[in-house]
């Protein structure tokens, strides 16, 4: 097999970014996806109030290549900035904390960006791969329904550390770097108020306890605003220690937390919802750029090979794609 024909096993910021710049360099990809849509960490929830952001919720930019990335986004009407009344707590006491940094959300949610990034790329959902396996001259995937999938000439390998530390085992070396990257679990609520909590809050860092971030849907640009919809974060150690708690005692919990913390009345949820993540994000950041084999034509990408957020997914993700075209 001559042609160049890339298989790309996840659709998160990291597997879209790599398939877009393929794609725009003339190269044929498959992308495939284990969830029902695209976006990973990114995707937003259907739920019975509207969709919801449980996931990424924000993010900010560094890169100078980044922030044009995120100019044309802006331009395609995918992203605004966001400029919330921030405040933080430490050991309970709620303060006003602003500061100059750019914020981004997709518009009307999160899910807008990567669901533009895919646009009409060719992938597979509800696939998920369980082997990568190298013949002689080209590469054969195999979901779990024992469907094998190609032959491809490259692999880009886009999933969070653990997964692909398993996809990764035709090159033991990559995949027991891969394994070292170990990742941590995050639990995610959302809360719906029928009538707006009385407090000018809109986002908040949380320095200690259980909660780590808590933001308010309302004022985010796009939003729809029937419910006072707030989103809750879990710090990693406490969703570590509590990461078979029904999701109600979850909801319970987290919601009596920012009761107390949030200094105001707040009155019984009209919605709640829990989703939790197991790979939520990287237990510390690395400075690999992207994972990879030229000789073999494999590589593994995103957020955990560099910052564990956005930026660094779509870094790792543009790196991946870059080191591919360099070898053809
Ligand atoms: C609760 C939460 C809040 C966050 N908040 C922020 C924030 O405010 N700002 C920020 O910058 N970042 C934030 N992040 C981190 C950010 O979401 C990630 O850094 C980024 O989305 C990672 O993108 P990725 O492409 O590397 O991985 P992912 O988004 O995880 O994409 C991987 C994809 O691979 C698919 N997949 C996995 N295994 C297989 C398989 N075997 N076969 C097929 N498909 C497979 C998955 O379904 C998924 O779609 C947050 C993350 C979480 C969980
Ligand atoms: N829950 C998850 O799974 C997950 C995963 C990745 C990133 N994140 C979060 O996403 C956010 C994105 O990080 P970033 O670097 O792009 O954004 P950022 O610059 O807004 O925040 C980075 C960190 O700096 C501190 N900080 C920033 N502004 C502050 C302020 N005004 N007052 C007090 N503290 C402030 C906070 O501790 C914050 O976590 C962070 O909050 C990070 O914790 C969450």
């Amino acid at each position: 097999m001559n042609s160049v024909f890339v298989a790309i096993i996840g659709t998160g910021m990291a597997g879209l970014t790599a398939a877009r710049a393929l794609d725009k360099a003339g190269i044929a990809v498959q992308l495939f996806d284990k969830s029902r849509g695209s976006g990973g960490r990114m995707a937003s929830k259907r739920s019975e109030i509207g969709t919801l952001d449980m996931g990424t919720q924000y993010f900010t930019a560094r890169d100078r290549n980044f922030r044009t990335a995120i100019r044309e986004w802006q331009e395609q009407g995918w992203v605004a900035e966001w400029k919330p009344n921030l405040y933080q707590a430490r050991e309970g006491v709620l303060s006003a904390s602003p500061d100059e940094q750019e914020r981004w959300v997709g518009i009307p949610h999160t899910s807008a960006i990567t669901r533009g990034l895919l646009g009409d790329l060719p992938v597979t959902f509800s696939c998920r791969i369980t082997e990568v396996f190298h013949g002689p001259t080209h590469w054969t995937l195999q979901d779990a329904s024992g469907q094998g999938h190609g032959p491809f000439s490259h692999v880009i390998i886009a999933t969070p550390a653990p997964q692909a530390s398993a996809l990764l085992a035709a090159v033991p070396v990559l995949a027991s770097t891969a394994t070292s990257a170990t990742m941590d679990p995050v639990w995610s609520v959302a809360l719906g108020f029928e009538k707006p909590l009385p407090t000018e809050v809109q986002g908040c860092f949380v320095q200690d306890g259980p909660l780590e971030w808590i933001e308010r849907d309302r004022g985010k640009p796009g939003r729809d605003n029937r419910l006072d919809t707030w989103g809750l974060q879990a710090s990693s150690n406490w969703t570590r220690k509590n990461l078979d708690l029904p999701k109600e005692a979850v909801i319970e919990q987290l919601y009596g937390v920012f009761a107390e913390l949030i200094g105001c009345t707040v009155p019984a949820p009209a919605f709640a919802l829990a989703h939790r993540w197991l790979y939520g994000r990287p237990a510390q950041p690395h400075e690999w750029g992207v994972l990879g084999n030229a000789g073999l034509g494999v590589y593994a990408c995103g957020d955990w090979c560099l910052s564990g957020r956005v930026e660094g997914a779509w870094l790792s993700g543009s790196e991946a794609a870059r080191r591919l075209l360099v070898q053809l």
